[in-house]
């Protein structure tokens, strides 16, 4: 079995989705269950943390009893899933969890890499790449929370880890598993962590041949993809339970996300005239004033299409709210609100939850107390919908997943 830990829940749904499109059977749990609470005879299973921008330290203490768990109920290999942007602070969380994750399984070398094609991430010569720019020339570089002003991955690894990392170039990933495998064990008492290039799925699975014995690998959803194909595990059954068609309760739309590609989806909803309201921090910075507000605004809406709720600012005004506010302070105060807000709309009667954005995300699941769910169908690519232990049916949208149509085409049908 498969043991992984992401740093968040948007990253754990597109991870689990990639190794399910690959036949295996996969199950995600937000928060870290007991042992007893993991369903047995899995070939994945997911624990989703909200650890991507806490405290190094608490990052790190979540994850080591994610992993304690995971190897208890019998994880031959741990993943830790971050973000194919390598979203992470300068003191970390990549790095400091990976560190400790390292002398846990006390390992010595951990391939890794978040290139994942089919979402535009690709890496060479060790700078990772969105589409066709630069990370630190792409929109990721305004991120509120972790803005990604370099693209070197070993650099940006260095900062905030120990032990070195070191480029394996496309030169040798091109020559296949065997040579991959041969530049792992040349490094691996010189430098801890090793970021091969990888532009395809062909190099990916390359990579993914040469990492299946390893007890530690990390990166994004196209390592775990190709780790799920390199198992040949397309031959087994896919796991029974997930719905196979797109839910149709009543739905609500809550978007924290600021990415460039939220703020698209964002706009089509408003000119598809779905009724929206906005939080707004200069009206008021208390989360709950801010949640009656809009759970206000819900209650006078006559029945017709479902609602957004948002707090998605494009990048000048994002920054003007940050300087007045605080970064930390800010983000806090409408991870706050869209929780209340979550709460109140479930018990107004809302059974299917759009989130856009991973922290965004974060919020409404702690707050509705979902603990897991069967990843069903998928909604765009990276984007399934999740079918929880609680009869609620959720999609976590990463910033900047789905095309400019995903919240309005799933959020439709809502009276
Ligand atoms: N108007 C705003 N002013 C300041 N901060 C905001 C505002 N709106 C949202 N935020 C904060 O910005 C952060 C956005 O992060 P979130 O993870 O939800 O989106 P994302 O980074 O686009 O998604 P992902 O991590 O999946 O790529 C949240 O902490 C949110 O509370
Ligand atoms: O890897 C990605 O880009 C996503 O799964 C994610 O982690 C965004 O929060």
């Amino acid at each position: 079995m498969i043991g992984v830990i992401a740093d968040d829940v948007t990253g754990a749904t597109d991870a689990a989705l990639a190794f399910r499109r690959t036949g295996m059977r996969c199950g995600v749990y937000f928060g870290t269950p007991p042992a007893s609470g993991i369903e047995s005879g899995l070939d994945v299973v997911v624990i989703a943390l909200k650890s991507r921008t806490i405290p190094a330290r608490e990052a790190v203490a979540q994850s080591l009893g994610a992993a304690r768990t995971l190897r208890a109920v019998g994880a031959r290999q741990l993943f830790f899933k971050y973000c194919s942007t390598f979203d992470s602070t300068a003191d970390g969380n990549i790095g400091p969890v990976l560190d400790a994750l390292v002398e846990l399984l006390r390992t010595d070398a951990v391939v890794t890499t978040p290139a994942t094609p089919e979402h535009g991430r690709t890496t060479f010569n060790g700078y990772l790449f969105v589409d066709d720019e630069l990370l630190s020339e792409s929109s990721l570089r305004n991120h509120p929370l972790t803005p990604m002003r370099d693209s070197s991955l070993s650099r940006l690894m260095n900062a905030q880890s120990k032990g070195g990392s070191v480029v394996v170039g496309h030169d040798v990933v091109r020559r296949g598993a065997e040579a991959i495998r041969g530049a792992v064990d040349a490094t691996r008492h010189t430098a801890r962590y090793l970021f091969p290039d990888a532009a395809t799925e062909e190099d990916l699975l390359s990579i993914a041949h040469a990492v299946l014995d390893e007890p530690l690998v990390a990166g994004a959803a196209g390592l775990a993809g190709a780790i799920g194909r390199a198992h040949g595990s397309r031959r087994t059954a896919p796991r029974a339970g997930g719905s196979e068609s797109a839910p149709t309760g009543r739905a609500a739309v809550l978007a924290g996300s600021c990415s460039r590609r939220t703020l698209e989806q964002i706009d089509r909803m408003l000119r598809a005239q779905r009724p929206a309201h906005r939080l707004d921090a200069f009206a008021s910075d208390d989360p709950e004033h801010l949640a009656q507000g809009a759970l206000d605004w819900y209650d006078a809406l006559p029945s017709g299409p479902a609602p957004l709720i948002y707090s998605s600012l494009p990048p000048a005004a994002l920054r003007e709210v940050q300087d007045a506010i605080g970064v930390e302070r800010s983000a806090e105060i409408f991870e706050a609100a869209f929780a209340h807000i979550a709460r109140g709309l479930r018990a107004r009667g809302v059974t299917r939850f759009v989130a856009a954005g991973g922290e965004t995300s974060g919020s409404l699941v702690a707050a509705l107390g979902i603990r897991g769910g069967v990843v069903g169908v998928e909604a765009a690519r990276g984007v399934p919908w999740i079918r929880t232990d609680g009869d609620l049916d959720v999609l976590l949208k990463s910033g900047n997943f789905g095309e400019p149509d995903l919240l309005v085409a799933a959020s439709d049908g809502s009276s």
